[in-house]
């Protein structure tokens, strides 16, 4: 599909959009980088808060890492909660983030979950509220672990957007489509994979990106970066979350085509890949994560120059 990136962005950010207010649900004691990735790139890139919903033991850290953040201590794993305690656990952590949740303009689900059983199903009952609430739901990481093994979670909201690894992909297709990824058939597998499930949109991570929702096939190649440091993926998603949330608003006010859940999938591919590299030219084999988010004020710059 032809798409002039430049003119959507010159026209997006003429229209001004609310900065928006995003939440990133992720971080326990293993992964605490992450969150900080991809909360502290939805900031970079023009969000005016960003929240992350953790376990209790990596919110020190989180906060730790930026004052710029709002770090909520709410979610518990399997060990840390009785059993007779687990209902009464999942319930004060609802009403927790219910307090904020009509706040958020987007919520990113996922990055450094991990896989406690017990916090995911904490993770579950949160999606299904922001699903109540309209809210859109960006996923990723861990968060495609557990939506791989409970589709309904996410079949037929056409507010969420997956964002799946190579890893991820191959899960995903295996579920929802019952075969192997077929890379000469790329382009129609990723609109079966969108369409079998309900109009979901899906950005396959790759050395190009590809984008659908069922209907279209979008592809994202903006030279990007040969290292690849864990962490980019993260950067992705906070990306994603701001630019989908924009292009909500400028959907409200007129509209631009195509569908805000694909505007912002692309807007937030090329701002990362673009960041990507720039910062491998300062930075060569050596570049890390928080490299890129230092040059995702520059890209934006590069792509739509502030007039
Ligand atoms: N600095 C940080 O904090 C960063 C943290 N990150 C965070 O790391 C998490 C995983 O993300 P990733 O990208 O490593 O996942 P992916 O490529 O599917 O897996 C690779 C292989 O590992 C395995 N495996 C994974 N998790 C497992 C588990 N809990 N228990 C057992 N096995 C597990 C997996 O095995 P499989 O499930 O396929 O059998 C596959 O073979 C996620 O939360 C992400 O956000 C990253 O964003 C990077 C920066
Ligand atoms: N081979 C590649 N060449 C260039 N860019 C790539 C390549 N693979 C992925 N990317 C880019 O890096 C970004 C993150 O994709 P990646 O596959 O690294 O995600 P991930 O494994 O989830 O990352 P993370 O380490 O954060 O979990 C994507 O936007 C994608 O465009
Ligand atoms: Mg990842």
């Amino acid at each position: 599909m032809q798409f002039d990136l430049s003119s959507y962005l010159i026209y997006l950010f003429n229209s001004d959009p609310q900065p928006g207010k995003i939440a990133v649900v992720g971080g326990c004691r293993e992964y605490t980088g992450a969150p900080y990735f991809s909360a502290i790139s939805a900031l970079k890139i023009g969000a005016d808060l960003s929240h992350v919903f953790c376990t209790k033991d990596a919110a020190p850290v989180i906060k730790g890492y930026s004052p710029e953040l709002i770090v909520h201590p709410i979610l518990e794993e399997s060990d840390s909660v009785r059993d007779e305690f687990k209902r009464s656990t999942l319930a004060k952590v609802i009403a927790e983030i219910d307090k904020w949740m009509e706040r958020f303009d987007c919520l990113v689900v996922g990055p450094g979950l991990g896989r406690d059983p017990f916090l995911l199903d904490c993770v579950s009952e949160i999606m299904k509220h922001a699903r109540e609430s309209k809210v859109p739901i960006v996923v990723d990481g861990d968060g495609l672990f557990l939506v791989t093994n409970c589709l309904d979670l996410v079949r037929d909201y056409h507010l969420a957007v997956l964002t799946p690894n190579i890893n991820e992909y191959k899960r995903l297709v295996q579920k929802v489509l019952n075969c192997e990824v077929n890379d000469q058939e790329g382009t129609q597998q990723l609109l079966s994979l969108a369409k079998g499930l309900g109009g979901v949109t899906i950005l396959r991570k790759g050395e190009s990106d590809y984008i659908s929702n069922g209907e279209e096939v979008s592809a994202v190649n903006i030279f990007g970066s040969p290292r690849r440091c864990g962490g980019q993926g993260d950067i992705l998603s906070g990306s994603v979350a701001v630019f989908l949330s924009w292009a909500r608003q400028c959907a409200a006010e007129g509209g631009w085509s195509p569908s805000p859940t694909i505007l912002g999938c692309i807007s937030g591919s090329a701002i990362l890949r673009k960041a990507a590299s720039l910062a491998f030219v300062n930075k060569r084999r050596s570049t890390l994560t928080s490299d890129i988010i230092e040059c995702l004020g520059q890209s934006l710059e590069e792509l739509c120059p502030v007039s």
